[in-house]
């Protein structure tokens, strides 16, 4: 069940030349992006890119000119209430309370979001087992490894039932079988419910593996967009047709420098960048 309508057909984000700036810093720089309803799109890139800056804006925590932002066919400027009851966001330093449990967490999700009282309980409940935490549910959150604490915040954002859940790097700081339970707790929950999933990521192989599509973004712009294997097969193509030797067919990664140059490196950080990663780590951990 989910709390709003949305016309039909409409698209769940459509950024149209959407710019937001910090000072003379053009954070996002006329991004052209469309989420359909149902996919799980992940917004790929490395620290500093734009891709917190650019979901701020479509969760209307940024304020934007009407026209550049529209989620399910309402506008992020003029029906910002609109757009956010159609949203779930788990952002990267969302905190759940460590003195508290897990359904407590969650109930306090529950209220604020307005679910009506005569389902809360049951909502809640729901909440947790899709996230596989019913075992948990009652012991306080201080006592949860880190791929639990994610999986609390993101029973947080399902207990209103989006139409459109968005993670800011859900799986940063996780071990690999702890990323794996998030990822897979995300398609079980997208699957069940037919939920849009927007997510940024810097870790390029897990985009591939569970994204339907991907945007490449670098220094506020979109370089790259489609299926994780369209973009490899085209890089695939381009090497071919220049003639050039490789062994080993190309990752995501390869297509991520190859369409970012060699500006990757120098004041964007690398893919992995230790200081995102510290700060949540520091949550999580
Ligand atoms: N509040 C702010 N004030 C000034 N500059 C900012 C602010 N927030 C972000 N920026 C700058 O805007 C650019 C984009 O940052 P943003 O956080 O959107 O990137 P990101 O791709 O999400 O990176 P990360 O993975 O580190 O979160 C960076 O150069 C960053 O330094």
């Amino acid at each position: 069940m989910t709390r709003d309508t949305a016309p039909p057909g409409a698209d769940a984000v459509a950024c149209t030349g959407l710019s937001y700036a910090f000072g003379d810093h053009n954070a996002v720089d006329e991004l052209d992006l469309t989420v359909r309803q149902g996919e799980v799109f992940g917004l790929l890139g490395p620290n500093g890119a734009g891709k917190t800056t650019a979901i701020r804006c479509i969760t209307t925590l940024l304020p934007v000119p009407a026209g550049m932002v529209g989620v399910f066919g309402h506008d992020a400027a003029g029906d910002r209430m609109a757009v956010r009851r159609l949203l779930g966001y788990v952002p990267q330093q969302l905190s759940a309370d460590a003195g508290l449990t897990g359904r407590e967490n969650v109930a306090l999700f529950a209220r604020v979001f307005d679910v009506p009282r005569a389902e809360r309980a049951a909502r809640v409940t729901q909440a947790l087992a899709a996230v596989g935490l019913a075992d948990a549910a009652d012991r306080l959150a201080a006592t949860y490894s880190g791929g639990m604490v994610r999986r609390l915040e993101l029973a947080q954002a399902l207990v209103s039932a989006p139409r459109l859940l968005i993670l800011d790097e859900p799986t940063i700081g996780l071990d690999p079988i702890a990323r794996t339970g998030v990822w897979e707790h995300i398609g079980a929950v997208r699957q069940a419910t037919g939920m849009t999933v927007l997510v940024t990521t810097h870790y390029m192989d897990e985009a591939d593996q569970y994204c339907d599509r991907v945007a490449l973004m670098h220094r506020g712009r979109i370089r790259a967009l489609g299926t994780p294997a369209e973009l490899r097969t085209g890089l695939g193509a381009r090497r071919s047709a220049a003639g050039a030797a490789h062994h080993a067919p190309p990752t995501l990664e390869d297509v991520f420098r190859d369409v970012a140059g060699s500006g990757l490196d120098d004041e964007a950080g690398d893919f992995r960048d230790v200081r995102s990663t510290r700060r949540t780590a520091r949550r999580v951990g």
